[in-house]
């Protein structure tokens, strides 16, 4: 099933860098102490060098006291540069960790509601990959250039001391490598930026296929076709990943290049060649800050090789989190009634295809039971992804006690309709982890009685660790059944007035489907469900039963 979800219109890829930068508000001070830092470690450098070309000049003041000078901006060069990393990268993993968080939640707020819209793979690869990426825009970009910004200045006169024409050019060599090379560099990783990401994603999505598909790729002797597909996407990533190096490499010698120029002139001053000779203390001075400084920004010509790799990831990341809800939420306060109606509903899950409703009303009255019978395909899972506004109607509109379920808030809705849905997840947890998920107000008796009506509890009972037993990734160490049922327990355990229940004994074999059903009918008592399944077994005990034909439902009381 793949739906394209609307896009909200602000999600423009000039606005993604400036989007993630408010992701990253919370931490701003940080982030900003970090880069206070790197600017005083700057200083101390170019502090520690001007000492020591002055020292070598032997034009100290008093020796003592620039001796002292020489070691106290020493220590704090180093003190300050280990502080520098050590912060810098923290405030770095908060911002990261802030955006991860952000990413997902956006993620099960509106997105994920689109119901396997978006390819698992790639969308690990968002989250882990582009994720990281970003730390490049702080760490290798920012900092690097706001300590740029401030060198440039302070070393330019430096070296204008030794010389104003000497000065000038080393000064012009030093905004080229800091300035223009970077640029360049992120002008060109605008075409090759987004290969690397794209390939890792296609990557990802592969190697997930492969691994989740095992058993299908044995069972019909498919490995190798499988595991071409990798390999083949793991050749494109690593040509792409080559290519950038061998530019990043290229870009490194060019910037190592004029750096060693730039030295070489204030070198040239000093010896009095090409140029009217330095005065010895300025030259030599000259010469110790041009080492730092410039030696100091050649790595910035590479970081903008990363800028388009940056932007890139910048705006896979906004792009997914921005896909707007399939249905607006409001404030409205909770009704009390729970009646659920649709009214003259009409929906397609895309404007390309046909709708699978047209005018479709029906009420599940508060305390009812209802089944939605039909055949395969007819729109019995769709009816409650509407419900349950995992989609929106194209017309009309659904009410909950009478009110738009558009106009109230989604926390409050879904704490009224709990849905088992036709492909439950179990996570990679314990049984227990499973059934709460999260909650802690659920007694032990509540979960063995959930377990009792999904008629599990002995299996339960019966593994090694009971409750406690890990049920491997989506319930793997459980049989199909086994699994059902758990996920059928954890939505019983809520306490939703509505309960909507999708195909609730697949995997069961008849005799479980039967006694299941008898205990859904007291498990269920004072509150309305809604059961779909394809048919009947007969010991259901429903108030009415709805066929969904052509995008009709044929109503039948029972
Ligand atoms: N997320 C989706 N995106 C696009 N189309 C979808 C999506 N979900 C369902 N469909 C389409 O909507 C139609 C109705 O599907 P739905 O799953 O609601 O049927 P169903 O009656 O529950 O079928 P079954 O009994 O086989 O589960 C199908 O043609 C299906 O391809």
């Amino acid at each position: 099933m793949s739906a394209s979800l609307p896009t909200n219109p602000e999600t423009r890829s000039e606005t993604a860098l400036s989007r993630i930068l408010q992701v990253w508000r919370p931490q701003y001070t940080r982030l900003i102490t970090g880069i206070i830092i790197a600017e005083l470690a700057v200083c101390a450098g170019l502090a520690l060098m001007g000492q020591a070309g002055g020292r070598l000049a032997g034009a100290a003041i008093g020796v003592g006291a620039a001796y002292l000078l020489l070691r106290l901006s020493g220590a704090a060069q180093i003190v300050l540069r280990y502080v520098e990393r050590l912060y810098t990268h923290d405030a770095m993993f908060r911002a990261l960790a802030d955006l991860r968080v952000w990413f997902y939640r956006k993620l099960a707020g509106g997105a994920a509601a689109g119901l396997g819209f978006q390819r698992s793979g790639d969308l690990l690869s968002r989250l882990v990959s582009d994720v990281q990426t970003l730390d490049n825009l702080y760490l290798r970009i920012f900092v690097p250039l706001v300590s740029a910004l401030l060198t440039f200045p302070i070393a330019t006169i430096v070296w204008m001391k030794a010389g104003t024409q000497a000065g000038l050019l080393t000064g012009a060599l030093f905004a080229v490598l800091a300035f223009v090379l970077p640029l360049m560099g992120a002008h060109l990783s605008k075409r090759f930026g987004p290969d690397i990401l794209h390939a890792e994603s296609e990557l990802r999505v592969a190697a997930l296929d492969l691994t989740s598909g095992l058993r299908e790729a044995r069972a019909f002797g498919a490995e190798d076709v499988l595991a071409a597909v990798v390999t083949e996407r793991q050749e494109t990533l690593f040509k792409a990943q080559r290519r950038q190096q061998t530019r990043m490499a290229l870009m490194q010698g060019f910037a190592g290049l004029i750096a060693k120029g730039g030295i070489a002139i204030i070198l040239c001053a000093v010896a009095g060649l090409l140029f009217p000779q330095a005065p010895a203390v300025a030259g030599l001075t000259a010469l110790f800050v041009a080492i730092t400084a410039l030696e100091g920004v050649t790595g910035l010509a590479r970081a903008g090789l990363l800028g388009g790799q940056v932007n890139h990831a910048a705006q896979r990341i906004v792009e997914i989190a921005d896909k707007a809800p399939p249905a607006p939420e409001g404030n409205a306060p909770l009704p009390t009634g729970r009646d659920l109606r649709l009214e003259k509903v009409t929906f397609s899950w895309t404007p390309d295809r046909a709708p699978i409703f047209h005018n479709l009303s029906l009420t599940l009255r508060q305390g009812e039971r209802a089944a939605l019978i039909g055949p395969s395909g007819a729109g019995k899972s769709s009816l409650a992804a509407l419900i349950l506004k995992a989609a929106s109607p194209v017309q009309g509109q659904i009410l909950l006690g009478g009110t738009d379920i558009n106009t109230l808030r989604d926390s409050d809705l879904r704490s009224q309709i709990a849905w088992l849905s036709q492909a439950s997840h179990l996570f990679d947890d314990t049984v227990r982890g499973n059934l709460l998920l999260g909650r802690e107000n659920i007694s032990e008796e509540a979960l063995w009685t959930a377990l009792e009506q999904a008629r599990i509890a002995d299996v339960v009972r019966s593994l090694p660790d009971g409750l406690e037993t890990w049920i491997g990734e989506g319930g793997s160490k459980l049989s199909g059944g086994q699994g059902r049922r758990i996920a059928l327990a954890r939505v019983l355990l809520s306490d939703a007035p509505i309960l909507v229940l999708d195909e609730p004994a697949t995997g069961l074999d008849a005799d479980t489907e039967r006694s299941f059903l008898e205990t859904l009918n007291n498990a269920t008592a004072g509150r309305s469900f809604l059961l779909i399944a394809h048919r009947l077994t007969g010991v259901e005990k429903l108030d009415r039963i709805w066929r969904l034909e052509d995008g009709q439902v044929i109503s039948s009381a029972c």
